[in-house]
């Protein structure tokens, strides 16, 4: 039985899988500690813990504790290498890149014959070009929906009221504040998605990370593939 994390920024996911059969799966805010480790330990006998993280060493280190505690197999960590998985990794210093962002792209090329563009969606927006050779041009970082709504609403009483509601994705000229807000926010992704489109030519588009749905109506033709992390860390750790 494999243990899979993913540990973002915001927060952790996990998918617990007995070859392709998927056991449970789950988030939480790392506020709320390793208790749904304790309960997985609890039902299950989990022999490989493999972990994609960019939540930093010392969060690493408090799943590692938590771990051992626990009694369950050390975690291995996932991390990008400048060839493999069908991916030349396009930084000059390969360990700088985000390992889900390489491990989405790994995913990417085991799924789609082809060029790709990889769209990431969540506390950060991420796209990454790999061509049809397998060469990662490169990618970008923007900040994701809730950061950008986020940044305005702390800069005056009024637009925070107007943020009270849901993101309500458009791209349509706004008529209220809250619309014109979160149609500035819907264009700017679509401009970070279409310049990658741009520099990819003739491609297949993958939309993953927790806000995916967002850019679907937008991108009719793109492939939604949520579980894009979790594909990669198995590719990684279990690929032939
Ligand atoms: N159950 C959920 N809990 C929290 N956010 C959710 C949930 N379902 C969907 N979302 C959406 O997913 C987004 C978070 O995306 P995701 O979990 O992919 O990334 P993240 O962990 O926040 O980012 P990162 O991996 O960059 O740290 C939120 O902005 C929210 O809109
Ligand atoms: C960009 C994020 C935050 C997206 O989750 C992550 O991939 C990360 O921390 N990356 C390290 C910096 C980089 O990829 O260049
Ligand atoms: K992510």
């Amino acid at each position: 039985m494999n243990l899979l994390i993913d540990m973002g920024n915001s927060r952790v996911k996990w998918r617990l899988r007995q070859s392709n059969l998927q056991l449970a799966a789950g988030g939480a805010e790392y506020a709320e500690g390793w208790q749904w480790l304790v309960e997985i330990s609890a039902v299950h006998q989990v022999e490989h813990v493999w972990v994609a993280s960019v939540a930093g060493t010392e969060r690493e280190g408090s799943l590692n504790a938590a771990l051992a505690e626990l009694q369950i197999p050390a975690a291995r960590y996932a991390k990008p290498a400048p060839d493999a998985g069908g991916v030349r990794c396009g930084y000059a210093d390969c360990q700088t890149l985000g390992v889900d962002r390489w491990l989405a792209m790994v995913a990417a090329r085991s799924l789609i014959d082809g060029a790709v563009v990889v769209v990431d969606s969540g506390s950060a927006i991420t796209a990454d070009v790999v061509t049809d050779a397998g060469d990662h041009l490169g990618g970008w970082i923007g900040p994701g929906v809730h950061l950008m709504r986020r940044s305005l609403a702390g800069k005056s009483g009024v637009l925070a009221a107007a943020l009270a509601k849901p993101y309500c994705a458009s791209c349509a000229p706004g008529v209220t504040t809250q619309s014109a807000i979160d149609s500035a926010i819907t264009v700017m992704g679509c401009g970070l998605i279409d310049a990658a489109l741009r520099r990819a030519g003739n491609c297949t588009l993958i939309l993953s990370g927790g806000d995916a749905s967002v850019w679907q109506e937008f991108y009719p033709e793109a492939r939604l593939e949520a579980e894009l992390v979790f594909i990669g860390l198995e590719h990684y750790f279990a690929a032939p």
